[in-house]
């Protein structure tokens, strides 16, 4: 069945649910609860991410057993103190959040997906993609295809369309497509809540894409000699001049090289981190605008 626009938030007793359906006709709703643990992958529902846990306890050790313990304990020490300082921050900021959404700018591949799940379970919010709910609306699997099919001014069209349906809506962390900024009527809709900027060197973006392909972001997959590392920085580089001052109208700006302290390299903050960066940030934020 195809489905036209309507969502809906609905308390349960089992968590939060989230539905789809026609509007002012019949709706589904699917709950949705959260847990927190490291050793778990996000689970789709719908256009709604959770996580699940995955059970690691047939994991068997071979060679190198003492490195691989080691190695392993090392990981765990270092991320079980993120997520655990992750938490703690969440709890700190939430009653200022007062259940404000929060949405996620900035250039492709800055990490908006991956943080924003992350941020998403610590505040206990859901988590959705704008790219993913236009391309729910359209009826098609993938950005790409509209792109392909419908051309850039459509996509555009419809990722308003999108945002303001999301806007309306609580406890949500939205990871936003990396043009949305362009459109000033965007901003309209993603002042109902905060938004956060992340801002990632150009370098450190072209590296991660590079790394995974242009095949899902249509507008940096372009048919040209040279290797890929290099064909991305370049179209990253024009894209950012066209709309770098843009991102700039976010509430509040993450800059992972300012974050990046001492010796540590831009590349190996994590997602956790820069988590943490970001509510430590809106807790600032709100304490600053608050009685302004
Ligand atoms: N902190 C990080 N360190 C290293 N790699 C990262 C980090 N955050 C994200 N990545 C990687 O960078 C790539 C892009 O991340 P992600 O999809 O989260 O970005 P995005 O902003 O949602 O991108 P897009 O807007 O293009 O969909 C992924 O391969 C992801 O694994
Ligand atoms: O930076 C952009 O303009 C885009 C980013 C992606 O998330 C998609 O929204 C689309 O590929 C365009």
């Amino acid at each position: 069945m195809r489905m036209e626009t309507g969502i809906a938030f609905m308390p349960q007793a089992s968590g939060l649910s989230f539905g789809f359906g026609k509007i002012g006709g019949e709706k589904w709703s699917v709950p949705l609860k959260f847990s927190f643990h490291r050793n778990s992958e996000f689970k789709k529902i719908g256009l709604l991410y959770r996580r699940s846990n995955v059970d690691l306890k047939g994991f068997s050790l071979c060679k190198k057993t003492e490195e691989v313990v080691s190695e392993l304990q090392q990981t765990n020490k270092q991320t079980g103190d993120e997520d655990l300082a992750l938490k703690r921050e969440a709890e700190i900021v939430a009653p200022y959040l007062s259940g404000q959404g929060i949405y996620l700018v900035g250039m492709m591949g800055s990490g908006k997906t991956t943080v924003g799940k992350i941020l998403s379970e610590a505040l206990d919010y859901s988590f959705l993609d704008s790219d993913e709910l236009v391309e729910h609306n359209v009826g098609v699997s993938s950005v790409a295809q509209i792109f392909d099919e419908h051309g850039e001014e459509f996509f555009r069209i419809n990722e308003t369309k999108a945002l303001k349906q999301l806007s309306t809506e609580k406890r949500l962390v939205v990871a936003t497509g990396g043009g949305i900024v362009t459109k000033p009527i965007n901003w309209k809709y993603m002042k109902k809540g905060l938004s956060v900027w992340l801002d990632v060197p150009l370098d450190s973006l072209a590296r991660r894409i590079a790394a995974v392909g242009t095949a899902s972001r249509p507008l940096l997959h372009k048919e040209a000699a040279g290797d890929a590392y290099t064909l991305v920085f370049n179209e990253l580089t024009a894209l950012y001049e066209e709309r770098g001052e843009n991102y700039k109208n976010a509430d509040v700006r993450v800059a992972l090289e300012n974050l990046a302290t001492g010796k540590q390299d831009v590349n190996s903050l994590t997602p956790e981190a820069i988590a943490i960066e970001i509510l430590t940030k809106i807790k600032d934020f709100l304490l600053t605008n608050q009685f302004v």
